[in-house]
């Protein structure tokens, strides 16, 4: 290879993963602009995309415009599936920050063959914009997962499986009969059996717009790459939770009175569990907060709303006592878990909510 080639090869690559670097900028730049509405942020997006021109400056934009040749990289035409999967914002975001810090990475260890000073102004633009697009991704994550949870109806708790097969299909069929969110209840299960489901459930839920929370243990919700976790009066109160998973996942709070209800949203709770309604198969209880409670939940949160769940022994025929009291939100494990058809089950639930 020729030394005018090898300058040629670097301009080439420089001038691709330039423009790389600028739309996947811009790209989040445009999502801090126009759908969140924080001017500091929108400041520092606006100067890492100054930042990158006052350093590509420093190349030669002749040799830079000589040297592409679209028409010839054979790369134009090689396109993943995955670029067309994205269904969600956050998604893009994650995307175009990959690919900010790749083409950056690109831009500086080719830049180091061509020009030393542009190469150090990448690598601290690549630190800047890491951190900066981090935050942004978080909060674009943060806003997909309440968008899914305002939205959600049906809210099911499952065990462990009797394998991660049986686990995979429970979350794909019952998601696909109308199932909002699966939590993870299995008070049998070892920690590395929570773990290995979590991190599994995450996962294959996410692909079916669900999500996917884990009871009781912060730790492994946040570990396992959970949307949440669900604790109750026993567990850690909901500002600790939230110190362990994090601002971007949600943290719900299980409720058996007014003022643990008070309590769990004055501590940021993101959603509330309130029972239990009737007796459950599932788990026993002394006593019933009962459809009282959940009159009492509905008149008085107004001021302070937050998606509340009817929970213990719910099932088709006492629903309507659930619905009559204000509460459109359920979370079930017997009336979809032990019927003969659950996903008969949750689609004839989800009706009745929705009626
Ligand atoms: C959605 C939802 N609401 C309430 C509960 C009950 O939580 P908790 O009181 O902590 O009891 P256990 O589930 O841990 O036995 C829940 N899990 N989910
Ligand atoms: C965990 C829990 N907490 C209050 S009721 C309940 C059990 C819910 O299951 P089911 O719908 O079978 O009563
Ligand atoms: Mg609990």
């Amino acid at each position: 290879m020729h030394v005018n080639d090898s300058r040629q090869i670097s301009y080439r690559i420089l001038d691709a993963s330039a423009n790389r670097a600028a739309e996947g900028i811009r790209t989040i730049e445009e999502f801090v602009r126009f759908g969140l509405d924080d001017s500091q942020a929108a400041a520092v997006a606006k100067e890492l995309r100054h930042e990158l021109a006052a350093a590509l400056s420093r190349l030669n934009r002749a040799e830079l415009l000589a040297a592409r040749d679209t028409d010839g990289d054979v790369g134009t035409t090689l396109q993943t599936a995955a670029e067309y999967s994205r269904t969600e914002i956050a998604d893009v975001i994650t995307a175009a920050a990959e690919r900010v810090q790749q083409s950056l990475r690109v831009l500086e260890e080719y830049g180091k063959t061509i020009d030393v000073e542009f190469a150090r102004q990448i690598e601290s633009l690549r630190y800047r914009a890491y951190t900066h697009h981090r935050q942004i991704e978080l909060h674009a994550i943060a806003s997909s997962r309440s968008r899914r949870l305002a939205d959600a109806v049906l809210y099911l708790l499952i065990d462990c499986g009797r394998s991660e097969a049986e686990f995979v299909e429970t979350i794909r069929s019952l998601s696909d009969a109308g199932v909002d969110v699966f939590q993870l209840r299995d008070k049998q299960a070892s920690d590395r059996q929570l773990y290995e489901r979590a991190k599994c459930g995450a996962v294959i839920a996410k692909g079916c717009d669900a999500l996917f929370i884990v009871n009781d243990r912060a730790d492994i919700a946040s570990s396992a790459g959970a949307d949440g976790v669900h604790v109750g009066q026993d567990e850690l109160p909901a500002g600790m939770a939230r110190r362990v998973v994090g601002s971007e996942r949600l943290v719900g709070v299980s409720t058996h009175d007014i003022d643990q209800v008070h309590q769990a949203i004055a501590g940021g709770a993101d959603y509330i569990g309130c029972g239990p309604t009737f007796p459950s198969t599932t788990k026993s209880f002394d006593a019933h907060a009962g459809t009282a409670f959940l009159k009492q939940v509905h008149e008085e949160t107004r001021q302070t709303p937050r998606p509340a769940f009817a929970i213990g022994g719910i099932n088709q025929q006492n629903l309507d006592q659930v619905t009559a009291c204000g509460f459109h939100r359920i979370a079930v494990t017997a009336a979809i878990n032990d019927a003969e058809d659950p996903a008969a089950a949750a689609r004839a639930l989800r009706r009745q909510l929705l009626g």
